[in-house]
């Protein structure tokens, strides 16, 4: 029989309404109750543990790494087959990338949200959870790293995104499309990932920023991430990964302080490339010390950006590692 370990964070998926505001209170139920809930096959051994009761917008650096460490924990149990996590869907893609590239373990690592709560008419808390439990007792997600699955497909967390604000089938890997389903009781593997990407972190997390381009953006964040210590900078730029003219000069300072600083592009697919020679164009930045952060989503590449600073990364290595 698989065994199977339930790890709770929180979020929607264990919300209950709250009767003084008429609202759901996000993580307000535990594992416990939640697996009590959900018709699972009585074949897998499951054992429900709840790490964090909080919805989604409360996890941060340290929580990340308490769940990555609980989840290495539990894996190298030789009697454990596989984990679930259940999370608030609002940063799951966040925290799913992060423990993608931060757990070696080649076993399951599922993690799954919903959009309505238990208690609503129409729920996918059970249902996501179910499905999920299933899929981390096959052999076929062995060594994917960390799986999402939502609305009974199989996303890869490099990709996965959360699209819709509420919809039941909220996520979604832009382009690249999901690798598999679970259907009733059956997985079914369409495509695998070519590539594994795991790093060991030596330190926690750093600050590392995000910041947006927008029409008539101007460098008051940039100036300000620089002047309160952050570490690395995702620049949000448009298009093929353009920022404003006014926000070039601080940019160059960041690169020159020794601020680690990756261009993603805003639009949903395609790839930061040199095409263009004006002020604020790739060309101009990467030439003031700005990395390519090729097709990455901005949150993923923040992501990626702390992990790779944490493991004591050069600029150089950093660089290839966003070829990836
Ligand atoms: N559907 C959800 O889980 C959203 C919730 N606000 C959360 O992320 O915790």
């Amino acid at each position: 029989m698989k065994k199977i370990i339930l790890l709770t964070t929180g979020g929607t998926i264990a919300s209950k309404p709250n009767p003084d505001t008429g609202l759901l209170s996000s993580g307000a139920l535990t594992g416990e109750e939640l697996a009590s809930m959900c018709k699972l096959p009585s074949a897998i051994d499951l054992t429900v543990e709840s790490i964090f009761q909080v919805p989604s917008n409360q996890m941060d650096a340290e929580r990340l790494s308490q769940l990555k460490d609980r989840i290495e924990a539990l894996l190298a149990d030789q009697h454990v087959d596989g984990v679930v996590v259940t999370h608030g869907t609002d940063t799951l893609e966040e925290t799913a990338y992060y423990l993608d590239l931060a757990i070696a373990n080649e076993k399951p690592v599922i993690i799954t949200g919903s959009q309505r709560g238990p208690f609503e008419l129409g729920t996918d808390a059970m249902v996501n959870i179910r499905q999920s439990i299933i899929a981390a007792t096959s052999e076929k997600l062995k060594g994917f790293g960390t799986v999402v699955l939502f609305n009974e497909r199989l996303f890869p967390a490099r990709y996965v995104k959360k699209f819709h604000a509420s919809n039941v089938d909220g996520f979604t890997s832009e382009g690249y499309g999901y690798f598999g389903t679970v259907d009733q009781d059956m997985v079914t593997v369409y495509q695998k990932p070519l590539d594994r990407e795991v790093y060991s972190l030596k330190e926690g997390l750093p600050v590392v920023d995000i910041i947006p381009f927008h029409l008539g953006a101007d460098d008051r964040f940039i100036k300000t991430s620089i002047s309160t210590g952050a570490k690395g900078i995702v620049l949000e730029g448009s298009g093929r990964g353009h920022m404003s003219p006014q926000m070039a000069g601080a940019i160059a300072e960041a690169c020159h302080q020794g601020i680690i600083v990756v261009l993603t592009t805003r639009a949903g697919e395609g790839e930061v490339r040199h095409v263009y020679d004006f002020p604020g164009s790739v060309f101009d930045l990467t030439n003031k010390g700005v990395l390519i952060g090729k097709d990455y989503d901005s949150k993923k590449a923040r992501i990626k950006l702390a992990i790779l600073l944490a493991t004591g990364a050069t600029k150089q290595e950093i660089e290839q590692a966003f070829l990836n």
